[in-house]
Formats: structure tokens, C-alpha cells, sequence
């Protein structure tokens, strides 16, 4: 296995609170990766490590073989925030071939990421006009324009409909399948199939790194949201070698 993002003893303080406490995970390469939990637990104070916007109390990131947040890694780490992050004054296309500029892309980058996102009809729109989900959407298309080596996306799927969404995790596979690593954070468990691998994480600690399948087998239930309770209830981590956290 080639390790994309290697995360050792993360200590993260936020507001007081202990975020993420003394996390260690690595993150193979030309996979997706399913960061999951419940809504405070951590998964975006670790995104924000691992794109290099978080300042971390102790512990390591190296990403692609730098350290988190470096310059080199700029144009090969894509990041989705959970609020779009675009200019709502341009329209989808506008904001998608600005995006295709700053990575030396080509035009016909610009329609195909526009395409995946399910925005080809509201190509001339502008984006205040658009409605959130939408707006999410063209932010998505900015960062899978420049084909990031990493994508980094938390909660993309929200607030889209069942189809789009399907169709997403299909592009989501198809980018893995070429060798981009992806790491997708959600609470929706229904979602955690389309991962090779899940951390699941609670409480600012890590319960576990392991297959949707072994999450099944290791707590012998069928759904992955009766599997995630069981496994919280069972008080990982510490519930076994494919549990621990390091895979
Ligand atoms: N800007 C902030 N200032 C202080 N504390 C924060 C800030 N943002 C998050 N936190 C705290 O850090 C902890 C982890 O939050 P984080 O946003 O990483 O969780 P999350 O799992 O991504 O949640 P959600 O699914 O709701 O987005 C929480 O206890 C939260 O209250």
C-alpha cells in the first residue's frame, strides 16, 4: 500500500476543547477513504490538518510525502469545504475556468468537471442566483477541475438528490481508479459502501480504520449504522487488530 496522508499523534486543541486527541492513521493512496462520525466529533478539525489550515498542538501530517500545508503541495491537494467557497459575482463557468486557470487547465477541463457536478444547463448562471446545493456543486467542479493527486471533501453529498448523489460516488470512483486519493467525510452512514476504507471517528479520537465489510463482520450486524453504534458501544478503540486505527 502507497500512503497518501500519514497523520501521527494528532493533538488538536479548538476553543478550548481537545478536538483531536492523539489521532495516528495512514491513508493509502488511489483509494477512497470514508471519514465518518458523528457532528462534532472531528472530522473537519482533521480535514483542516490534513489540507494545512489547522494549527495542531502536537503530532505530525505529512501529506504526499511533505509536511500539511506546504507550498509544494498547493496545486496537488484539492479542498471542498462544507460552506461553498466560490464567487457568487461570476457565473458557474466563470468561477470554474478561474479555478482552471490557477491550475493550467484547458477549456474543455472547465465542461467536463461542470458536466460531472450535473451544472452543464446552468453553465451562463450566475452563482448568487443558484440555490445552496448548487452552489456546493460548482464549488466541487473548482476543485475537480484542477485534478488534484488528493481530494480532500467534507460532506459533498449534502443536500443533493439521490441521483446526483449516485452519480458523484461514481465520479468519486472513477477519479480513485485513475490514482486519486480521496478523502470524503459524511455522517451519513448509507454512504460508507462506496469507501474502500472508513475512519470512523468519535469524540475527537479515532475508533477505528477498517473496510465497510469488517466493520459488518466485526460486529456482526448488516447495517453499517447498527455497526457504527455497536462499535461505539463496545468503547473502541482497542477492539481488535483491524480496529486500531492504523490498519
Ligand atoms: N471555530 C471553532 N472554534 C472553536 N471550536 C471549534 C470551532 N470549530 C469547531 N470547534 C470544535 O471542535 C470540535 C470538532 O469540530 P469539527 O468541526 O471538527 O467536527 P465535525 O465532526 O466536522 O462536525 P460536523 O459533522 O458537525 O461538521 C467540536 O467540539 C467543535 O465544537
Amino acid at each position: 500500500m502507497t500512503t497518501a496522508v500519514r497523520v501521527e499523534n494528532l493533538t488538536v486543541e479548538r476553543g478550548g476543547h481537545t478536538a483531536l486527541r492523539d489521532v495516528s492513521v495512514e491513508i493509502p493512496a488511489g483509494e477512497i477513504t470514508g471519514l465518518l462520525g458523528p457532528s462534532g466529533c472531528g472530522k473537519t478539525t482533521l480535514i483542516r490538518s490534513i489540507v494545512g489550515t489547522q494549527i495542531v498542538r502536537s503530532g505530525s501530517v505529512r501529506v504526499l510525502g511533505a509536511a500539511a500545508g506546504s507550498p509544494a503541495l498547493r496545486t496537488r491537494v484539492g479542498y471542498v469545504t462544507q460552506s461553498p467557497s466560490i464567487y457568487a459575482d461570476l457565473t458557474v463557468e466563470g468561477n470554474v475556468a478561474y479555478f482552471a486557470s490557477l491550475y493550467g487547465r484547458r477549456r474543455s477541463d472547465v465542461h467536463e468537471a461542470i458536466e460531472a457536478v450535473g451544472l452543464a444547463d446552468r453553465r451562463t448562471a450566475v452563482a448568487a442566483e443558484l440555490s445552496g446545493g448548487q452552489e456546493g456543486r460548482v464549488s466541487l467542479a473548482c476543485a475537480l477541475v484542477g485534478r488534484p493527486e488528493l481530494l480532500v471533501l467534507d460532506e459533498p453529498t449534502v443536500g443533493l438528490d439521490p441521483l446526483l448523489r449516485a452519480d458523484l460516488w461514481d465520479r468519486f470512483a472513477r477519479l480513485a481508479a485513475e490514482g486519486t486519493t480521496l478523502v470524503v467525510s459524511s455522517h451519513v452512514m448509507d454512504e460508507a459502501d462506496h469507501c474502500s476504507s472508513l475512519l470512523l471517528m468519535r469524540d475527537g479520537e479515532l475508533l477505528a480504520h477498517l473496510t465497510p465489510n469488517e466493520l459488518r463482520e466485526h460486529t456482526g450486524t448488516t447495517s453499517l449504522d447498527d455497526a457504527f453504534l455497536a462499535l461505539v458501544r463496545e468503547g473502541a478503540p482497542g477492539t481488535g487488530s483491524s480496529t486500531d486505527g492504523s490498519r
